[in-house]
């Protein structure tokens, strides 16, 4: 199956008049444009426009990215995976999928949509069989959806919210991070899907922070052990409502050094996504 995008043209053609709208201001977002960076003008560089926000906000705050000691990085609602293929940038896999014929070869082997998938475990991954500790570190993507794989990315494809998600990202941070068994970053873009119904989606907006929150208490190296205060990261995606604000004040900013609330230039201003940055984890 080819993952090209369908022109903007033939979208617009069959649309109606406030998707027409929605499409043009779409297609004329910088954001969208810069995607198209690479040789095929069709095939985008990053999967996403996400892969900016993800971007800026590490370019704005202390590139705690790029910091190297980051070897184990979580990432949680990564489909389609632009910020799993910024962090594999970072961490020195180049995402070959698209130029390398070997790769190709592989994908097309395997099958399409469920290639690789392991049906026992719901686990795929496409990194070679060599743990990936002995290279330049693991980067573990998580989401719901399948997908496309990307070089130096092991990806689960599960409901983070059920009670076998962190176990199963635990053993594979145990096998294969550093000697605690931990993750650098903890980064989470998980959005519930919109109801319609405020009260029910600020409640599913809270589970996801409750989760992300039980997951990092177990799974993020703390300052101390990463000896420098502001490392152990998480970045979770969040939208404004005084609820989720309560539970920044009792739960996160008594665990981290700081907690800073932060709207990247790519989320678009109409949203009230925004993300809190907490830095230097100071344990469970
Ligand atoms: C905004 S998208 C993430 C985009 C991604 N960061 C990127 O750059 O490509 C949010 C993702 O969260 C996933 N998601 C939402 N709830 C989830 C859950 N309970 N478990 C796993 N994934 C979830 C959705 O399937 C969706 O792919």
């Amino acid at each position: 199956m080819a993952f090209r995008p369908t022109s903007p043209a033939l979208r617009a053609k069959s649309a109606p008049p406030s998707s027409k709208l929605w499409l043009a201001r779409h297609f004329d977002d910088p954001f969208v444009r810069a995607r198209h960076v690479g040789a095929d003008p069709h095939t985008p560089a990053f999967r996403a426009r996400s892969a900016f926000k993800l971007l800026d906000i590490d370019d704005k705050y202390r590139r705690f990215l790029r910091a190297p000691h980051v070897r184990a990085v979580v990432d949680l609602g990564a489909a389609p995976g632009s910020w799993s293929q910024v962090v594999a940038g970072f961490m020195g896999f180049s995402d070959r999928t698209r130029d390398d014929p070997e790769l190709r070869a592989e994908v097309a082997a395997t099958g399409t949509a469920t290639f690789g998938i392991k049906e026992s475990t719901s686990v795929w991954s496409d990194a070679p069989e060599k743990p990936p500790s002995s290279r330049r570190g693991i980067i573990i993507a998580v989401d719901r959806l399948p997908m496309w794989p990307i070089p130096g990315v092991t990806s689960l494809q599960m409901d983070f919210l059920t009670p076998e998600a962190s176990t199963v990202i635990g053993e594979l941070l145990r096998a294969h991070a550093n000697a605690e068994g931990k993750a650098d970053v903890i980064l989470s873009d998980m959005a519930a899907n919109s109801t319609g119904n405020k009260i029910a989606d600020t409640e599913n907006a809270l589970d996801i922070c409750k989760a992300v929150w039980s997951f990092t208490r177990d799974h993020l190296r703390t300052a101390e052990s990463v000896g420098n205060n502001r490392g152990g990261v998480l970045l979770i995606k969040i939208f404004q409502h005084p609820e989720l604000q309560a539970f920044r004040k009792k739960q996160l900013e008594p665990h981290f050094h700081s907690v800073l609330y932060v709207k990247p230039e790519a989320s678009r201003s109409e949203s009230s996504e925004g993300y809190w940055l907490c830095l230097g984890f100071k344990g469970p």
